[in-house]
Formats: structure tokens, C-alpha cells, sequence
């Protein structure tokens, strides 16, 4: 329960005028909490060492010094633990709803006319070759999990119009943590954005509360909905997908306990569903022991998450010495984090997966699948197939 001091003022924008008004360069986030637009840069947060959260915290005292009502940090955070980052306090903050759901399709900003050339990369040959491997390296003792991913370069005849991207994808998924940040680096030819409709909440903030709902173990979604029941009863009763699940909350429970006084982690996971994939699904909730310890806020809890075994894997160094191993591209801002987290230390990350950096136009997109023994090389690479669809739906690439 926050207090009055805490209220936040109650959102004046619809959330359809937010996503309207999201231009390249802006930060755009949703979730079922609500939206969020921001635009212009008051401060660049960087760090020369230390965590994000601490640089992040001091870069919104500095606002709130200077008077700036209610400063937000927003922004994504790479994969690897010196990843590159592109955090800000913006400018001009607006707040609205969770996008409306059962919006009629009319008027859907469409990619018809777009034609792609598109590479794996690696082959999905490669790529299955890479499973065994990672198999080879979990039979041999010291690594029980690790997410392996592959990749794809697309590039279209014309830009490719992210407004449009966003758009679609919030239309295909108002329950999504939808995003569009500007990462563009020096030396890009134009602006680079990461955009994508994640299923993965890393850690929520608000007041005392926490919540994280970590994802692993998953089936690609049907046309046919018999087929898709048969599916739920299957990644339950699938003790492959239960194992590779019950690392990720057991990390995920682990850490928020050392912040939490009450920490709720559901003995069974439960199944939740995206337009294209089902995943097991746990929701951790848990009451923070000091909510206002900075060390707490909601950036600091998500940098102590990250990377979860649900993308990385189980011990985390040598699952990431198995990444940098099998895995022949760098993951950028994939697999990483995005959101926002406010002056007393409220906020919302979720993780970096269904996503994809566009710059002019050129997309490069990545999807990846926790393997553990038992796993099995074919159905570890349809499954990354399947995950790739979110994207390559909302750019019109593959039809639905
Ligand atoms: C790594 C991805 O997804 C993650 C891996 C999952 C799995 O291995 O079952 C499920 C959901 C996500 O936590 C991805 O979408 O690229």
C-alpha cells in the first residue's frame, strides 16, 4: 500500500494516444500496470563502475534537486555484465492505462508492401549442432542449464517504420511488456531502436510489493484449440520442462530473498499463453524488508536478478562461458532488461526476449531455448522458430 505522499497522480492520456504519439527516439514501455512515453533526454545515466542502480540513483537525486517533479529513469540494459546500456532521464514523462485489449484491427499500420531478404544466423543446422554441445558440456558435470540462442538478419527494400512495428505489436498483445527504446550507438549509420512484446516480467516495485514472474519450459501455440489443451497438459506433466523451470524460480526466489521479509514462491508453476508460444509460468510475489533502502529500488532488484537461469542458465558463469562458447553472435540487448524504476525506487523490468534492434533497414533478432539433459537438438530449434514469430508477425515477414 504506498502512502498519500507516494499516490501517484491519477493518468490523463489514453493509452492508445500514448502509442500513438511514440516517435523513433522516444521510450515507449506498457504492461498490464500501464503505459508509459517518454520523450527527450534531462541526463544520460552512465556508470564508470559500480551497478546501474546506484549510477541511476544518483542521476535522479540530481534531478529531484534540481526540482524535476516525479524523475523517472528509463531505458534498456545488454546481456553480458558489461553490457552496453542505454538508460536516460527523460525530459517529459506521460502516464496512461494497459493498453485497451479487443481494439478493432481497422487502421493497423501494415508492412504489405515491404519485401525481406532474410539470414540465420547461425544456420539452423549450426545452431542444432550447438544444442549438442551444450548437451555434450552438461553430461560432463558443473552446468545443469543453459539458454542457447540463434539469430536472424532481416533486411527490407524500405526503412522499416518502427511506430508502425510498436503499433502491431501491442495490437497482437496488449497483455505484453511492449517496448521501443533508442540504443542507437556511435558509429550507427541511423537510429538504432530495441523493440519487441516480451511475455517476461523480471521484477516489479511498487511500494513494499515485489513481484517477479520468471518463464521457462514452453510449447509453440496451435491453430487448433484441442490441440492446444493437449499442449498445456503436456509442459505440465513434462518433467524436461519442470526441471528446466524449477531452476529459474528457485534463482529467482533465492535473490528476492535477500531483499524480501515475506517472499511467496509457488510450489507449482502454472501455464500461461502468448499469441504464438505457452510457457510455465511462476508468479513470485514477496514484501520488501526495507522499502526504502535505495539498494531496494526496483533497478537494483532487476540488476540483481539478471541474467535469470530462464536466459542464461544454472550455475550463471559457467552458463555464460557455455554462451560465449556455442553461440557465434553477440547478444546485444537481447536477453537483457528494459523499464523503468522512479525516485523512490518503484518500477517495472522486464526481460529483453521477443525482441528485435531495427536500424534503418535492418532488423537483427534473436530467440533461444533453455536446454537441460534430456533436451532434444530438433525440438530445441522449432522452438526458437516459434519464438521468432512474435517478431516476424508484427513485421509482417511471416503471415499469422
Ligand atoms: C530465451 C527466450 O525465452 C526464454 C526461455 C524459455 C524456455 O526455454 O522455455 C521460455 C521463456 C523465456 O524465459 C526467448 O524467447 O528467446
Amino acid at each position: 500500500m504506498s502512502s498519500p505522499a507516494l499516490a501517484r497522480p491519477t493518468p490523463v492520456h489514453r493509452a492508445a494516444d500514448l502509442l500513438a504519439a511514440y516517435l523513433p527516439g522516444s521510450f515507449y514501455f506498457s504492461s498490464p500496470r500501464g503505459s508509459l512515453l517518454a520523450d527527450g533526454v534531462r541526463a544520460s545515466v552512465r556508470r564508470e563502475r559500480g551497478s546501474w542502480a546506484d549510477a541511476a540513483a544518483g542521476a535522479l537525486d540530481a534531478a529531484a534537486a534540481l526540482g524535476v517533479a516525479e524523475p523517472v529513469v528509463a531505458g534498456a540494459i545488454g546481456f553480458l555484465p558489461d553490457a552496453e546500456a542505454s538508460l536516460v532521464i527523460p525530459a517529459v514523462v506521460r502516464r496512461a492505462g494497459a493498453p485497451e485489449r479487443g481494439t478493432p484491427d481497422e487502421g493497423l499500420p501494415g508492412f504489405g508492401t515491404t519485401s525481406w531478404s532474410v539470414t540465420p544466423r547461425p544456420e539452423p543446422r549450426a545452431y542444432a549442432d550447438g544444442v549438442r554441445g551444450a548437451l555434450e558440456l552438461i553430461g560432463a558435470g558443473g552446468l545443469d542449464k543453459v539458454v542457447l540462442a540463434r539469430g536472424l538478419e532481416l533486411t527490407a527494400d524500405a526503412p522499416v517504420p518502427v511506430p508502425a512495428l510498436l503499433a502491431r505489436l501491442v495490437r497482437a498483445d496488449p497483455g505484453a511488456y511492449a517496448f521501443a527504446v533508442d540504443v542507437t550507438a556511435p558509429g550507427d549509420p541511423a537510429t538504432r531502436t530495441l523493440a519487441g512484446a516480451s511475455p517476461e516480467l523480471l521484477v516489479s516495485r511498487r511500494g513494499g510489493t515485489v513481484v517477479a514472474n520468471p518463464l521457462a519450459g514452453s510449447l509453440p501455440r496451435s491453430a487448433d484449440e484441442a490441440e492446444n489443451r493437449r499442449r498445456i497438459a503436456a509442459l505440465l506433466a513434462s518433467a524436461k520442462d519442470r526441471r528446466e523451470h524449477a531452476h529459474v524460480s528457485a534463482q529467482v526466489g533465492d535473490v528476492l530473498s535477500r531483499f524480501c521479509a515475506e517472499l511467496d514462491v509457488p510450489a507449482e508453476p502454472e501455464v500461461i499463453g502468448t499469441p504464438t508460444m505457452w510457457h510455465l509460468s511462476s508468479r513470485i510475489t514477496g514484501r520488501l524488508a526495507d522499502p526504502a533502502d535505495p539498494g531496494s529500488s526496483s533497478l537494483a532488484l532487476a540488476e540483481a536478478l539478471h541474467p535469470t537461469p530462464a536466459v542464461c542458465g544454472t550455475p550463471t558463469a559457467p552458463a555464460y562461458a557455455a554462451i560465449a562458447e556455442l553461440e557465434p553472435a553477440d547478444r546485444g540487448y537481447y536477453a537483457g532488461l528494459v523499464g523503468w524504476s522512479d525516485v523512490d525506487g518503484d518500477g517495472e523490468w522486464a526481460v529483453t526476449i521477443r525482441s528485435a534492434e531495427v536500424c534503418d533497414r535492418t532488423v537483427r533478432l534473436f530467440a533461444g531455448a533453455g536446454i537441460v539433459a534430456g533436451s532434444d537438438p530438433e525440438a530445441e530449434l522449432a522452438e526458437t522458430s516459434a519464438k521468432f514469430r512474435t517478431m516476424l508477425r508484427a513485421l509482417g515477414v511471416e503471415a499469422s
